[in-house]
């Protein structure tokens, strides 16, 4: 996994500009390999600078065409004959997935279902294969720690709470300290959602491996952000978002892996149809199938399945060490003009000041960021995120963003916090 600066072999300079001005964020725009990725985009309002790439991906162009294709061409008019090319579709969005984005292998991914289930399901099937606590942090999305702590108390397990400095991540020493004495399981994100704080992936796993753990990991923040090589780095289970970095849509299905070699003996909880080894052939008792599918449960949402190749297509034709290289020197850049013109204005960088311990955005507290992130939108045109509570999270996506953009949205955000007296 990358964790260090961009390889100058990619074609990219360093994170650091010598120069923040106009012609030097020209001229990078100039050379950059990747710029012609953005008209592949469906296009936004004239003037507008999209910041927001860690909560909602642009639409691709082909994303459009390819769910107008489906709906009109394969259910409009082809009804219930086309339904049966789309049982297998998790399994080829996953393998799809495995190839571009996660560097798994064939067979080890599906995309269904949301991240919380993914995660119950995954947490679950570790709790029923091995005994001991369950380990998380208190810095992970909510969502994965009432999910966590729900299937502590559903399995009588203990739920052993990582206090974790948000601004810097989880830490294996933090995590060693708390699988001692045994754990099964042990649920982190890599990239948080707060700070954007890059975890030490495979520090943490050796940690929880040497205690008899399973790791699961949450990728929603790093998935399409970060370059990952799940079955070089030894991961076991994970699950994450495909509608951020990914640019699924609204209600894109959520990715989960499993390594080859743990899905015969990992079973999951809610076993459906789907996960049967001879699906249509209706039979009373479940057995689940060898392999990937046996995490599957029920009926797969096809349309947002269709929506999510073509984005992945981009990705792939891009490549994630070119999209993180262009993705640390956006946000090198960010905090630079951000260090001249927006901390003094009362903006504090929260998380590592370093763009390659970082995923893909960057978060900076200011005591009225409630107010001003809709003042940003509707005075400057700039979309950035408000993270509770008191949180400014920005990601310029690398496929669709100019350096330009992000030197513009920078002053024109000053010159909000100046009329707003901030
Ligand atoms: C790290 C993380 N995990 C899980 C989720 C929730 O995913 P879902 O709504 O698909 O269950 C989110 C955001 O929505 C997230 O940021
Ligand atoms: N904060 C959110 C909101 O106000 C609306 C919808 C989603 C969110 C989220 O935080 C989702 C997501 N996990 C994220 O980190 O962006």
């Amino acid at each position: 996994m990358t964790t260090t600066r961009p390889d100058p072999d990619l074609g990219l300079p360093d994170t650091d500009l010598p120069d923040t001005g106009p012609a030097a964020v020209r001229e990078r725009d100039e050379t950059d390999p990747l710029a012609g990725f953005r008209s592949r985009f469906a296009p936004v309002p004239e003037g507008l600078v999209f910041l927001n790439g860690a909560s909602l991906g642009r639409l691709p162009a082909a994303t459009a065409d390819a769910t107008d294709a489906l709906v009109r061409g394969e259910w409009g008019a082809r009804l219930a004959e086309a339904r049966t090319q789309w049982l297998d579709l998790p399994q080829r969005v996953g393998d799809e997935l495995a190839r571009t984005v996660l560097g798994a292998r064939p067979g080890e991914v599906v995309a269904s279902d949301c991240t919380s289930v993914n995660l119950y399901k995954l947490g679950a099937a570790a709790l029923r294969d091995r005994p001991g606590a369950v380990v998380l942090d208190d810095d992970n999305f909510p969502t994965d720690q009432y999910v966590l702590t729900g299937l502590a108390e559903e399995y009588g397990r203990e739920a052993r709470v990582v206090r974790t400095d948000p601004d810097r991540g989880p830490q294996p020493e933090e995590v060693r300290q708390a699988v001692a004495g045994g754990a099964a399981l042990v649920s982190l994100s890599l990239v948080s959602h707060r700070s954007g704080a890059l975890a030490d992936l495979r520090g943490i796993q050796e940690a929880a491996h040497a205690a008899g753990a399973l790791v699961l990991w949450d990728l929603s923040h790093a998935v399409g952000a970060v370059p990952l090589e799940l079955t070089a780095d030894g991961v076991d289970l994970a699950v994450g978002s495909t509608y951020k970095h990914l640019c699924g849509g609204p209600g894109a299905p959520a990715l989960l892996y499993v390594r080859e070699d743990l899905q015969a003996r990992l079973t999951q909880p809610v076993q459906g149809w789907y996960g049967h080894r001879e699906q249509l052939a209706m039979r009373h008792a479940f057995h689940p199938d060898p392999g990937i599918r046996r995490f599957l449960t029920g009926s797969p949402p096809v349309l947002s399945l269709a929506a999510l190749l073509p984005a992945l297509r981009l990705l792939g034709e891009a490549g994630t060490d070119r999209i993180r290289a262009k993705s640390t020197a956006l946000t090198g850049l960010f905090q630079r003009l951000a260090a001249e013109l927006l901390e003094p204005h009362g903006f504090r960088l929260a998380g590592p000041p370093d763009p390659a311990r970082r995923g893909g955005h960057l978060t900076y507290t200011h005591p009225r960021a409630r107010k001003l992130v809709p003042l940003f939108a509707e005075r400057a045109g700039v979309l950035v995120d408000y993270a509770a509570h008191d949180r400014v999270r920005v990601s310029p996506a690398p496929l669709s963003t100019r350096f330009a953009d992000v030197h513009e949205a920078v002053h024109r955000m000053h010159r909000v916090l100046k009329e707003e007296g901030a």
